[in-house]
């Protein structure tokens, strides 16, 4: 994290299935920025977090990490991001740490944050347990700490919240705080009243849709 980093999203559109989900959308994070995604169901926010992450493909338009587009170097845009999809994607036989471990190894990131990242989501005292006698919130928690371990500057978090109780919540909450203290950026989906900080801005990509071509408004 340099603390100068700059994220431009221009003028992207995309489609899922061969029908268009957004227009024309663009907006811009700078270090210690957060973006909140809300909206409709099905609305784009997935579709939109996937393609800032490098995951999926815009239709036109383009995602700009200091001025160079993303997709020029795919490689060290995967080193700055760190993502939480839907799936927590976790290996049942390995332990909460060892998967936070395995993650942070395979992506070649140092480990050095990984005490701390267990710690901050509470997750210190199941650490040693296999991912898969975890609770559904535990499970949550501890793709969450992979996040936090990574180190990387632009965190994407789709519904991050999901299956978490109120302590976990306001432990991510301050995890977020002190990410963006440090010059890092968040963009997050979410459906439930997470606090990004008083600054965050809102987007909705459901309000970038060209409502005459959507399914919905033709039905
Ligand atoms: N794999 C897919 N194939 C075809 N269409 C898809 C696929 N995934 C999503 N879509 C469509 O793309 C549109 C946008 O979906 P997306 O998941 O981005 O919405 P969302 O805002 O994240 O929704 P939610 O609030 O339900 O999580 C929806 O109309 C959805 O039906």
């Amino acid at each position: 994290m340099t603390g100068t980093d700059q994220l431009d999203v221009r003028n992207l559109s995309a489609s899922r299935g061969g029908r268009p989900v957004f227009r024309d959308l663009s907006f811009s994070l700078a270090s210690g920025g957060a973006l909140r995604l809300a909206g409709r169901n099905g609305g784009g926010k997935t579709t939109l977090l996937r393609i800032v992450a490098g995951l999926g493909r815009a239709d036109t338009g383009e995602v700009l990490w200091n001025g160079e587009p993303v997709t020029d170097d795919r490689e060290a845009h995967a080193g700055r991001v760190g993502w939480l999809g839907h799936a927590d994607a976790l290996k049942t036989a390995l332990t909460a740490r060892e998967n936070v471990e395995a993650a942070l190894r395979v992506a070649g990131r140092p480990t050095d944050r990984l005490g701390d990242a267990l710690d901050a989501l509470a997750l210190t005292r199941l650490a040693e347990l296999p991912a898969g006698w975890l609770s559904s919130g535990q499970r949550r928690r501890t793709a969450l700490a992979r996040v936090l371990a990574s180190g990387a500057s632009l965190w994407l978090l789709d519904e991050p919240t999901v299956g978490l109780d109120a302590a976990s919540v306001a432990a991510l909450e301050r995890a977020i705080a002190a990410h963006r203290a440090e010059g890092g950026m968040v963009i997050a989906a979410t459906h439930t009243a997470l606090d990004l900080g008083d600054d965050a801005v809102d987007l909705d990509p459901a309000a970038h849709a060209d409502a005459g071509r959507l399914p919905e408004a033709v039905a």
